[in-house]
């Protein structure tokens, strides 16, 4: 009776949100399958906001009749996100998630609790921290072209996974700024820190149906299969491997500030610019809230940096002329030691452009729930508490009447000084439309890092090699140097298949030739 209520009553006739656009779907099951079965994180979202271009909201109907909302306007985001932001926070199941994945850091905190942290590391995030770290990006920009080049040796010229090598870079990267060690220096029981968050971020087929399963039925510890089991291991092996970083750099402070005859750890003279050493001097963390902020820096900040680098490969594979572009614009302007300052890389007019497109296109982080914590209004529907708002970034950053009839195509033209479309579609310069960092308080604290990270290392991509695609139009490795020639009517993936994730993950990875443009 319950169940014939909740599936063909409720929904259609009592429900506040019956009024909203609905896009049809099993009368039992809603699009729960659907979103299961998906081909990728976006691919439903994408088709809901394409069939009511104009709606703020849409309404979602899931098994028997429970109902999401996928916000599809900028007003609404507006409201969400920044006017109205203390009357949502994340849903439960989402914080279990990135809990899971990324530790107990500032990614799951709310409230008070959350505004407190942001604070407290707003100087490390700020722009002069940033720009300390840009001499970091550099070198590992350095390391990972002459990595690249003695792939290319090994591989006999045949085509590299650019997604492979941009992790791990990017886990180096963020390794360095956060911890202040190397992370291939750290290991435990044979596994590398990249082996675990590997394991922890791209599981296979088996973990990612675990993974969502356990988000709504509590099945991680006691689940006996192998690859669970892996999992829960990776997590403890991580967390024992930083609390050995974090008691040994506690020490080095400590003595530090006893031969300096201080008695407290904020006075010491210690030049480390490690975000680690940051916390442990300003003394107010717990070892166990200084592990939770480790892990939730280190996991959201390399995933979705080398998922932007990759994306960012493959657009310039696909685009060679963009290539050309970008190299004309480097050589002109930038000091010829490859070593290009924050204020550098911020004078590139086309670079700025291109990396603005590859995140509106490819969106690492597909979907960023929240919840009302009370029955709330958004533009002017009464949302009833608890009801997950699904907000998908790359929604908002392909809806037409916001960007204009070309908004599913990769243009970094759309973004350079003069281009009509900011007049023609004023709404694409809101800063609620790019919902790739999110926005208001609790806006992305690491994307001032993600943006200079990824231009230091396209600069020196971009000087010291030519790109050329390296896999078929069906997505799959290319063997024997062939190449595709057409390229024209492929969509903005050029044929490679992404996993149905929280993140934007090729399936078999971005096959690319690289042609070291010195040989
Ligand atoms: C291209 C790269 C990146 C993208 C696309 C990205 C995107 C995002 C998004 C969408 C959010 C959620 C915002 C919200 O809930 O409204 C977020 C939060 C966060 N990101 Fe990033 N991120 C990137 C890189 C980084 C980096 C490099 C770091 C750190 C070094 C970082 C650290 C964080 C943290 C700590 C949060 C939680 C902030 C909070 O809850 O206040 N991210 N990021």
């Amino acid at each position: 009776m319950c169940v014939l209520y909740a599936t063909l009553i409720f929904p259609f006739y009592r429900s506040n949100l019956r009024h909203l656009p609905t896009p049809p779907g099993n009368f039992l099951l809603g699009h729960t399958l659907s979103f299961v079965l998906a081909s990728s994180a976006n691919a439903l979202p994408l088709r809901f906001m394409r069939s009511a271009l104009d709606a703020p909201l849409i309404r979602i109907l899931h098994a028997f009749g429970s109902e999401w909302v996928l916000v599809n306007g900028v007003e609404a985001t507006r409201e969400i996100w920044q006017s109205n932001v203390r009357a949502f926070k994340r849903p439960d199941f989402f914080k279990k998630a990135i809990v899971e994945i990324a530790g107990v850091g500032m990614v799951g905190l709310e409230g008070e609790a959350h505004r407190v942290e942001r604070r407290a590391f707003a100087v490390p995030f700020s722009l002069g921290g940033i720009k300390k770290l840009v001499p970091l990006f550099n070198a590992k920009a350095a390391q990972l072209s002459s990595r690249i080049k003695t792939l290319v040796r090994r591989s006999n010229g045949e085509p590299i996974d650019a997604h492979g090598i941009f992790t791990k870079t990017a886990l180096e990267v963020v390794g360095l700024a956060t911890l202040g060690v190397e992370v291939d220096s750290l290991s435990i029981g044979g596994y590398t820190f990249a082996d675990l968050y590997h394991r922890i971020l791209d599981p296979p087929p088996l973990g990612q149906i675990i993974f969502a399963i356990n988000l709504f039925i509590p099945i991680r510890h006691w689940l006996p299969l192998q690859e669970n089991r892996k999992f829960v291991q990776a997590n403890q092996c991580l967390s024992i491997m930083l609390q050995r970083v974090i008691s040994e750099r506690k020490h080095e402070i400590c003595a530090l500030s006893r031969n300096a005859g201080v008695e407290d750890n904020s006075q010491t003279k210690d030049d480390r610019t490690d975000f680690l050493s940051f916390m442990i001097r300003e003394n107010q963390w717990s070892e166990e809230e200084i592990l939770g902020h480790l892990l939730s820096f280190m996991s959201a900040g390399h995933d979705t940096s080398a998922l932007a680098l990759t994306w960012a490969t493959l657009t310039l594979c696909l685009h060679p002329s963009m290539q050309s572009r970008l190299r004309a614009e480097i050589q002109a302007n930038l000091p010829a030691n490859g070593r290009p300052s924050y204020t550098n890389l911020e004078s590139l007019p086309f670079l700025n452009a291109f990396i603005k497109e590859v995140l509106r296109c490819f969106a690492p982080i597909t979907f960023n729930p929240r919840t009302p914590i009370n029955d709330t209004f958004v533009c002017g529907t009464l949302i009833p508490a608890g009801t997950p708002l699904l907000l998908s970034p790359q929604v908002l950053n392909f809806n037409p009447t916001i960007w204009g009839p070309d908004a599913e195509t990769f243009d970094p033209e759309r973004w350079m000084p003069g281009d009509e479309r900011a007049d023609m579609f004023p709404l694409s310069r809101d800063p609620f439309a790019m919902a790739s960092f999110g926005y208001g308080p609790r806006i992305c604290i690491g994307k001032a890092f993600a943006v200079a990270e990824i231009k230091s290392v396209i600069v020196e991509m971009v000087s010291k090699f030519e790109v050329v695609r390296g896999w078929d139009e069906r997505g799959k490795k290319m063997m024997g140097r062939d190449l595709v020639k057409s390229v024209g009517d492929e969509d903005v993936f050029g044929g490679v298949e992404v996993k149905n994730f929280m993140t934007l993950k090729p399936k078999e990875g971005v096959w690319v030739n690289f042609r070291a443009l010195d040989d």
